[in-house]
């Protein structure tokens, strides 16, 4: 992945897999905007570093189109835009309507109008690339997270169709990840349960969605393939 003029949009890419996809492409040269809900450490090192942070807050409508003013106040192109920002919530008894509601706000709305708003930013790089970050848990469903996974899904179908829509000067892809990065309250019981279920066996961490990244943005003749990049979950 070599450096271009227009920057690449990594949005919640304030900590894990965001933060690190950020300051991977900085180590290139190539010139980063992120967006960021809360102020994090993370955030300070990639300002310091010369990326842009801008706040967002994709749980609504009038936030979304905010976010897309404010980065439209930064820059008039993009070279790619990394939709990674997400929220892994569980529903419980009496949220069922709110989680599904946030869910898709923050995986389907957001992606759908930043693509659908910043097409002519892309527009002005060539190559120009979408990548849409999505969860290996759509191909089987999910019984603890319907709503998480049903959202995810419907993100994948926003990278066929966008594909299709901006083909050929912008290229439009997913990943389907699993097991990338275990959170600080993960016990023991649940880390030996997700690694029993990865032949490979690991957890990871972050690397592994940046080389698919680099593959993404690097190759000029994908488009409208969502990558899966589970650790062979699917074989078992
Ligand atoms: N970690 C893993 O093992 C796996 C990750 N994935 C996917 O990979 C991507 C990165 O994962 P990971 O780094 O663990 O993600 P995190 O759960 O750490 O979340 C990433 C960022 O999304 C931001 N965010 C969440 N909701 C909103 C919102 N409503 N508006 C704006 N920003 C928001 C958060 O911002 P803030 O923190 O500032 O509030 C957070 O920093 C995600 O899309 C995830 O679904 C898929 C499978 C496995
Ligand atoms: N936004 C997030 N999505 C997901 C996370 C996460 O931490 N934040 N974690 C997972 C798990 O790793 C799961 O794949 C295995 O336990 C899934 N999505």
């Amino acid at each position: 992945m070599s450096g271009s003029a227009a920057p690449i949009l990594i949005t919640g890419a304030s900590q894990r897999v965001g933060l690190h996809c950020a300051h991977r492409l900085l180590d290139q040269g190539q010139p980063v905007i992120i967006s960021y809900r809360r102020e994090r450490e993370g955030v300070q090192q990639l300002r310091e570093r010369g990326a842009l942070a801008l706040p967002a807050d994709f749980s609504s409508e009038a936030g979304i189109l905010a976010f897309i003013d404010e980065l439209k106040r930064h820059t008039d192109s993009l070279r790619a835009i990394v939709h990674n920002a997400s929220d892994w919530l569980t529903e419980t008894p009496g949220n069922e309507a709110q989680v599904f509601q946030q869910m898709v706000a923050v995986h389907m709305l957001a992606p759908y109008l930043i693509n659908l708003h910043c097409e002519p930013l892309l527009r002005r790089s060539t190559p120009a690339d979408i990548i849409h970050i999505s969860d290996d848990v759509t191909r089987k469903g999910s019984a603890k997270r319907p709503a998480y996974c049903a959202s995810k899904a419907g993100l994948d179908s926003l990278t066929q169709s966008f594909a299709a829509r901006f083909a050929p000067g912008i290229q439009v892809n997913g990943l389907a990840l699993a097991l990338i990065l275990f959170n600080e309250g993960d016990d023991a019981a649940y880390r030996a349960k997700r690694l029993a279920e990865t032949p490979m066996d690991i957890e990871p961490g972050a690397e592994v969605v940046y080389h698919s990244l680099s593959y993404l943005l690097d190759n000029p003749y994908v488009t409208g393939t969502t990558l899966t990049v589970n650790g062979g979950r699917h074989l078992v």
